[in-house]
């Protein structure tokens, strides 16, 4: 049986009492790729907040790796354990070089393991020892990457991987760690604009409207079913069913 790494259940979350993501429920199991999707607001980056600790549960609950997050499982736990999450932002300092945010990933990363990503990412190779903020916004999108990949995680969660990259270079990064997911047996949670693209390599989809899913199922269904993921993106807030409450 595949091992479930992430579990959702029907949590609530928001901001100053607010919710912003309510009744959502998730499973991630190894080696599975699920990709989060839904127009600006939606509260994709709530639900991945909620999935690391970041963001307190106002109700239902979270448990990762086996174990309920929350206090006696906090972010930086989280973190430690495998469950890593490549912020917006990209979280990279401008000043460092290329091969030293790597060391930061790992203190003393294996040979064998730097070669497997640079593998997955080869142009990094040669920018090794470039500082970050003079590297263009693909390649520092593959540096946040590579470096959560160097840790060898058990989850990896990216958000909005796609923000400000040519396709060509989300075209060539996707399936980099589609392969790398199936690979090592990692779950993959990708938050994408490019949804069409997103669902030709996830294995399932979500799709949120304010706050609430409106539709989710296997990544090919939807692929199918164009017509209803795109009124899923345009559902209003009142015609955004409230799921059994
Ligand atoms: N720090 C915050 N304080 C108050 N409200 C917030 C905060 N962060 C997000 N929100 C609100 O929560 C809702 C969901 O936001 P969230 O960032 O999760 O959406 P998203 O789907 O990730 O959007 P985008 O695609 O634009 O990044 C929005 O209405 C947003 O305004």
């Amino acid at each position: 049986m595949t091992e479930e790494l992430l579990r959702a259940e029907r949590t609530t979350v928001g901001y100053h009492g607010v919710p912003a993501l309510r009744d959502f429920s998730l499973s991630l199991s190894a080696g599975e790729m699920l990709t989060l999707l839904g127009p600006n607001g939606a509260g994709k980056t709530s639900a991945l907040l909620s999935l690391v600790g970041l963001l307190p549960l106002m109700d239902g609950q979270v448990t990762a790796l086996g174990k309920p997050v929350g206090k006696r499982f906090p972010p930086y736990a989280l973190a430690r354990a495998g469950v890593s999450l490549v912020p917006d932002d990209r979280g990279l300092f401008p000043g460092l070089t290329v091969r030293e945010h790597l060391r930061l990933a790992r203190r003393r990363p294996s040979k064998a393991r730097e070669e497997a990503v640079f593998e997955r990412f080869a142009a990094l190779r040669s920018l090794r020892n470039r500082q970050v903020g003079l590297l263009s916004g693909g390649e520092q999108q593959m540096l946040a990457i590579a470096k959560a990949l160097l840790a060898e995680p058990k989850v990896l969660m990216v958000d909005e991987m796609s923000l400000g990259l040519a396709p060509k270079v989300v075209q060539e990064m996707l399936p980099a760690i589609r392969a790398m997911a199936r690979d090592e047996q990692i779950g993959v949670l990708l938050v994408e604009q490019h949804v069409e693209l997103a669902l030709s390599v996830a294995d399932r989809g979500i799709i949120l409207n304010h706050g609430r899913t409106v539709l989710a199922g296997p990544a090919a269904t939807l692929l199918d079913r164009r017509s209803e993921v795109e009124s899923a993106y345009f559902s209003s807030a009142e015609s955004v069913e409230p799921h059994g409450r």
